[in-house]
């Protein structure tokens, strides 16, 4: 006789894990819906899909939670990793700091899921094995080592973007839960524990009628059968467990629920902190998944150099620096270069891996280490192909880098250069009641500096002498020389050090006048270069402007448009301009690259997120020039 009872479904809770940009949303919308976004934006936070899935006859509802994998979302991911079935760690075949990162992402998941139990279903998804053979940077080998070290038995590679092994992934995932489930039901049973996996319980709406029940506290939290175990089918809730009350489970229900409710409003109120402005665009985090990308530009920060000099009373004189003062050290290449394979990565499909000069420009400052850099980092971005390959033991081809003489320089150089508008708008402001009040609050500290080096050290006599004393320590310990034992109440975490040095850096675009020189020459130069595109009037028609600067430069535009987070620029952090058109408008969407990690979406003050072109120019118009920088350089305040 059939049962008249329907079937059955295990709900479990599947989290995937893993740095950004592997394609953990890809997977997720691949195996659910079965698309695959070519420009897949980050996830900010976390987002969840529910797909139904049978596996060895049983049916199940993967709840899939596809989470943030940057690591200044951390707080918005990490709540909903309790009352998780299954971890997929996934990394990318042709990312090796990827794969270096699972260890941390299993350890960052058992510490917030409150994982007790030294066995739980991980599985590793290594992604992106479409990519050519010459891209892959992680072998299965490696990865089989890294498995059997953390006990994880399962490990699949796959392909969001060719559809391969998808449903595969998901499938190995439940059986690693299923064998868990088994083995635990197994050991239950050794110790005496006799739940019913079976028999169930139909709860029928009427029936649930709740009070507390102890029947879960016993048992280990972590278990498969008591981390989450209701299996539902239409409307009903059927119980696995002889031994479970059904008011336990609905006393447990009411907790979960409330539980998801409060979460859900926390990553709701830390998204808006996040994207909102009292005048912005809520709607932003809708459609900044959509679009397509139309040009980019990146400014980026030269690589790690050498200190611009010796710092009055510092002990490292320039034989310490083969290199010579403010140039790029082999660090600094090799970070340059790093950026240009992210770039290749990031842009494989936007760019060909063929150089052609139609397709890119790069302009640098006309200075050693920003020149390098650049070099540096078409090397990664551009390494020969097929007919390019002229030296098949160097895997390099020479690609023009333009450049304007520095005292000619009005976007790139160190300085502003010869402008009697803004120098004059600049000393004023020198010498501001604004100014004067930082300088008097400061006075201890440069009293303390100016002892220990025998030199006025202030913003009286020198605005760069507190920075520049800052940077040499940066420098100097990055290349591990030992800093004086004075230095060590002030570097680097010395909050009134760190705001005074940082000082200098904000007045070029203390004023609306003077940032528009600082920032606003160079913002009108990528703006309008957004507009020839879409008007096709970019000779050549390019995709990409990359431009090599300092944090002179960087500080500057992020400052003008209301976008700086009070924090020194790194070395190589860039700053990625992307237009995009979407529905035949035109938007701007800005990044902020300040480590290794995948960049940050910025929020554009008064935007948001993904912010039309056209609001652009409204939005910054009193810092756009109107004349050539000749002219405004002439006129009066
Ligand atoms: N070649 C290739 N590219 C892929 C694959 N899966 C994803 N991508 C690309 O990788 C990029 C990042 O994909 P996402 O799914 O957004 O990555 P993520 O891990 O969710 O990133 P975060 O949200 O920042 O944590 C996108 O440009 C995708 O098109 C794949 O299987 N093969």
């Amino acid at each position: 006789m059939t049962s008249m009872r329907p079937s059955k479904t295990t709900l479990l809770k599947v989290v995937i894990l893993g740095d950004g940009g592997v394609g953990k949303s890809c997977l997720m919308n691949r195996f659910v819906t079965n698309v695959f976004d070519e420009n897949s934006f980050h996830t900010i936070g976390v987002e969840f899909l529910n797909k139904d899935i049978e596996v060895d006859g049983e049916k199940y509802t993967l709840q899939i939670w596809d989470t943030a994998g940057q690591e200044r979302f951390k707080a918005l991911r990490t709540p909903f990793y309790r009352g998780s079935d299954i971890c997929l760690l996934a990394y990318a075949i042709d990312d090796l700091t990827s794969f270096k990162g699972l260890a941390q992402w299993r350890e960052e998941f058992i510490k917030y899921a409150d994982i007790t139990s030294n066995q739980f279903p991980f599985i590793v998804v290594g992604n992106k094995n479409d990519v050519p053979p010459a891209d892959r940077e992680v072998t299965p080998e490696a990865v089989s080592i890294w498995c059997q070290e953390f006990n994880i038995s399962s490990f699949i590679e796959t392909s969001a973007k060719m559809s391969k092994n998808i449903v595969e992934a998901f499938k190995l995932a439940v059986q690693q839960w299923q064998a868990l489930e088994k083995s635990t039901e197994r050991s239950l049973r050794a110790h005496g524990e006799t739940i019913d996996l079976t028999q169930g319980v139909n709860l029928q709406p009427a029936d649930r009628t709740c009070c507390s029940g102890n029947s879960f506290t016993n048992s280990n939290p972590n278990s498969p059968q008591t981390r989450r175990h209701e299996r539902v089918s239409d409307s009903s809730i059927q119980l696995t467990s002889e031994r479970c009350s059904i008011f336990a489970v609905c006393f447990k229900k009411i907790i979960e629920m409330s539980c998801k409710i409060l979460l859900f409003l926390t990553a709701i109120f830390l998204l808006k902190s996040y994207t909102a402005s009292p005048d912005g665009d809520r709607n932003a985090p809708n459609i900044q998944r959509k679009g397509d990308l139309v040009f980019v530009h990146v400014l980026h920060r030269h690589g790690d150099r050498t200190p611009l000099g010796q710092y009055p009373g510092g002990k490292y004189d320039i034989s310490y620096w083969p290199e010579g003062w403010g140039q790029l050290t082999n660090l600094g290449k090799q970070q340059q270069h790093e950026l240009g394979k992210w770039l290749r990565r990031r842009y494989k499909n936007f760019l060909s891996t063929t150089y052609n000069t139609s397709d890119i420009y790069v302009r640098s400052s006309d200075v050693d280490r920003t020149l390098m850099s650049l070099q540096s980092n078409l090397a990664g971005l551009f390494p020969p192909t097929n007919n390019q390959i002229w030296n098949p033991s160097l895997m390099w081809q020479p690609i023009p880098v333009h450049t304007t003489p520095e005292k000619i320089d009005n976007l790139l150089a160190g300085q502003i250069p010869e402008c009697p508008s803004y120098h004059k708008a600049f000393d004023d402001f020198v010498e501001s009641v604004e100014m004067n009040v930082f300088r008097e609050s400061n006075l201890p500290l440069y009293e303390f500096l100016s002892v220990h080096t025998e030199k006025p050290i202030d913003y009286f006599h020198d605005i760069w002498s507190v920075p520049d004393i800052y940077d040499s320590w940066v420098c100097e310990s990055s290349h591990n020389l030992t800093l004086p034992q004075w230095s060590l109440t002030l570097f680097p975490h010395n909050e009134k050090f760190y705001k005074a040095a940082l000082k200098a850096f904000y007045l070029p675009t203390a004023t609306k006048h003077l940032s528009k020189f600082s920032g606003g020459f160079l913002l009108k130069d990528l703006l309008d270069r957004f507009t020839s595109k879409i008007e096709s009037s970019l000779q050549p028609d390019r995709k990409l402007f990359i431009y090599s600067t300092h944090d002179f430069n960087i500080f500057n535009l992020l400052l003008s448009l209301d976008l700086f987070d009070d924090k020194f620029i790194p070395y190589s952090a860039a700053v990625i301009l992307e237009l995009r058109n979407y529905k035949n408008d035109h938007y701007v969407q800005m990044f902020y690259k300040n480590s290794n990690e995948n960049p940050a979406p910025m929020y554009i003050p008064g935007c948001g997120v993904l912010c039309p072109l056209s609001k652009m120019y409204e939005l910054y118009d009193d810092i756009l020039p109107k004349n050539d920088f000749a002219t405004e350089c002439q006129l009066e305040e």
